[in-house]
């Protein structure tokens, strides 16, 4: 089909070239580019991301976008954050961003669904708006809770404004082909409602398919192709549409955004693929292409997303994208700490941060070796409990700042660790619960381990599933030393480190080395340089990123079974709920067995979690 359109392509250019030639003097084209992109991906791709990206991340996007040559961008949107909280930055993101818009001569247009929104757009500097509308009545009701006419009225307002302060507006219509809740459209809507838009002033207006119908009323030169790719329909459409005379088309670095919710959908049409379609066939678009790649392998790492675009990541994994900064040419291998993690919470003695689909927590008591006090015990009980039930998180890290990783029960003379009850008032239960919590997590958990831990704090780090740890990792039972025994940690240790090892361990109260924890399989990475730490740290996520979180806490639970109650009933009965839920309809199983039936390897568990598919 590619192919097929490609040559086809190269025919059209040549039969048409005055037609090119004509577009490419139109309003914002490129000198260099036959064809205008609209890039969306700051926009329409973030939007769609559960987690909201920090600014300057997606500052340096758009940066990144402007020097592979993208000329028009859209930045940002000026919607309620009721709405679109991933995007109330978007003040904030023109602020940095319209002094090297201006350097570039680049066309930075922003959404502004209404006046209130179009007030701020103008505040924070936008030359050009977005307006948009229905062409059904069934999805305008659900999408903006208003008929299409009030939908148009809307949008009128905002352009007569927009008219009245010199901001160019461009209108967007949805549904154009059917629409989720009533079916198929009627062209005839689409028409009238294309009609209104460009009556309004709209320069242009964004459709996809119906193009027969619309070039019958409408120049095409007033129309762009926005197709989304769940039908891997994506390309073959914008050569049909670019056969038909349109030159303006949009699209989304690395596939981020569009529709991620249809099982095995893709998103937006991803830039690279179309950029190399055209740049294949003849048609310039005043994109380098190599350093577009190297964007979109950016930004799907700093998102712990995989990157949608086929030919972006053909060219990356070919070695064939350039970096597409000056900074990152100095290190072409920098994947160091590609995740950006913002905090969430600072409870004092410890914070939480996330990124993606997982959170950190970091003791931050280092000056009492961050001795675990009664009041850090409960709030890390608490988030892992609160954790259990967020589907959204798949693996909680555990890390500590400071000389040691943990110092275990807090010996100094402000608490009281007599056990007078057996409840979570006690020292004893609340040491207990948080045990607990960390082995019931259904999360995989894993300990960031840069220096020595002693007592439960030995027990901390092997309640969880995981252990990257550095050459500074130690691991002490002083237990026996002080009179003590390492009772509620003794589980845990028995199990991850075998009866025979902990028992000598504990008896002699002696440092035990990562070395040596490394050779019983125990601990999973073992690394030279504490400064690698958060960089091996995100490679193993990145890697976790591709396992099913559903999946991951059943094997937790048969593997705390096979320990527990091995050959016993309980055992048995988890082994055939398991078996028989993976395979049920709605499960990460049916879709995980699909995904392999369609080649697609790699699954977005987010994605699919996002999309609140499954039932389980
Ligand atoms: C870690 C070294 C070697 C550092 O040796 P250092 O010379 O004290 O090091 P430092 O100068 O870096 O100082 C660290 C600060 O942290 C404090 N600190 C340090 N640890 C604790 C603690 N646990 N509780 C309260 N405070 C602690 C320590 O007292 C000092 O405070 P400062 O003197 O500056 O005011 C030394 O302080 C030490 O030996 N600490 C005790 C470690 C230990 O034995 N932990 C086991 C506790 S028992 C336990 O966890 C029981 C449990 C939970 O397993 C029971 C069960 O499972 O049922």
């Amino acid at each position: 089909m590619l192919r097929h359109g490609s040559l086809k392509m190269k025919r059209f250019v040549a039969r048409h070239a005055a037609s090119a030639a004509l577009q490419a003097g139109a309003r914002y084209a490129s000198t260099s580019a036959s064809v205008k992109i609209l890039e969306v991906g700051p926009r329409d791709g973030l939007q769609n991301i559960k987690t909201s990206v920090p600014t300057p991340v997606k500052v340096e996007l758009i940066q990144r976008l402007a020097e592979a040559g993208l000329q028009a961008i859209e930045a940002t949107s000026f919607v309620s954050p009721k709405w679109v909280p991933q995007l109330a930055d978007g003040a904030a993101v023109m602020g940095k961003i319209l002094p090297l818009a201006s350097q570039r001569g680049l066309r930075l247009p922003v959404l502004t669904p209404n006046i209130k929104g179009l007030q701020n757009a103008i505040k924070a500097g936008a030359k050009e708006a977005v307006v948009f509308a229905s062409a059904t009545e069934a999805f305008s009701k659900k999408n903006q809770n208003c008929s299409v006419d009030d939908a148009l009225a809307q949008a009128e307002q905002v352009a007569a404004e927009a008219r009245k302060n010199d901001i160019a507006i461009r209108g967007v219509i949805s549904c154009i082909f059917s629409d989720p809740y009533s079916g198929p459209t009627d062209p005839e809507q689409v028409l009238r409602v294309a009609q209104r838009l460009l009556q309004m002033g709209c320069y242009e207006t964004q459709t996809k398919r119906l193009l027969e119908i619309l070039l019958e009323h409408i120049p095409a030169n007033k129309l762009a192709g926005h197709f989304h790719d769940t039908y891997g329909q994506a390309v073959a459409n914008v050569v049909a549409a670019y056969d038909m005379g349109i030159r303006s088309f949009d699209s989304s670095v690395a596939g981020l955004g569009g529709c991620p919710y249809a099982k095995g959908a893709k998103g937006n049409l991803a830039t690279e693929d179309m950029v190399y379609t055209f740049e294949e066939s003849g048609v310039a678009t005043g994109v380098d292409l190599q350093r577009l790649a190297a964007v979109g392998d950016w930004i799907s790492r700093q998102l712990g997303m995989p990157n949608s675009s086929r030919a972006g990541a053909a060219l990356v994994a070919k070695g064939d994208s350039v970096p597409s900064t000056s900074s990152e040419k100095s290190e072409p291998k920098a994947v160091a700490n590609t995740r950006t993690w913002k905090e969430i919470e600072n409870a004092g003695e410890f914070k939480v941060e996330r990124a993606g689909n997982a959170v950190k927590i970091t003791l931050t008591r280092p000056h009492k070796g961050n001795s675990m006090t009664p009041a850090m015990l409960e709030g890390l009980t608490s988030l892992f409990n609160t954790f259990a039930k967020d589907k959204a998180i798949f693996h909680v890290v555990l890390a500590a700042e400071g000389k040691y990783f943990c110092t275990g029960m807090d010996l100094s003379g402000g608490t009281d660790r007599t056990s007078k009850s057996a409840d979570e008032t006690s020292y004893y239960g609340k040491v207990r619960d948080l045990f607990t919590a960390i082995d019931d997590a259904p999360q995989t958990t894993i300990a960031l381990i840069d220096g020595p831990c002693f007592g439960g704090g030995v027990g901390l780090t092997f309640a969880c599933d995981v252990r990257i740890v550095s050459k500074k990792a130690r691991w002490t039972l002083t237990e026996i030393k002080l009179g003590l025994s390492p009772a509620i940690i003794s589980p845990y240790l028995a199990r991850e480190w075998g009866v025979a090892f902990f028992r000598e361990a504990m008896l002699a109260g002696r440092e035990v080395t990562p070395e040596e924890l490394q050779r019983i399989g125990t601990v999973h990475q073992l690394i030279d340089d504490s400064d690698q730490l958060g960089s091996r740290l995100d490679d193993y996520l990145d890697k976790l990123d591709r396992c099913a979180p559903q999946s991951a806490a059943a094997c937790k639970e048969l593997v705390k079974l096979a320990w527990k109650d091995p050959g016993g009933v309980k055992q048995d009965a988890f082994i055939e709920k398991t078996f028989d839920g993976m395979m049920q309809p709605g499960s990460e199983g049916e879709f995980g067995i699909k995904q392999f039936q369609q080649k697609i390897k790699n699954i977005d568990w987010g994605a699919f979690w996002d999309a609140g598919k499954a039932k389980l």
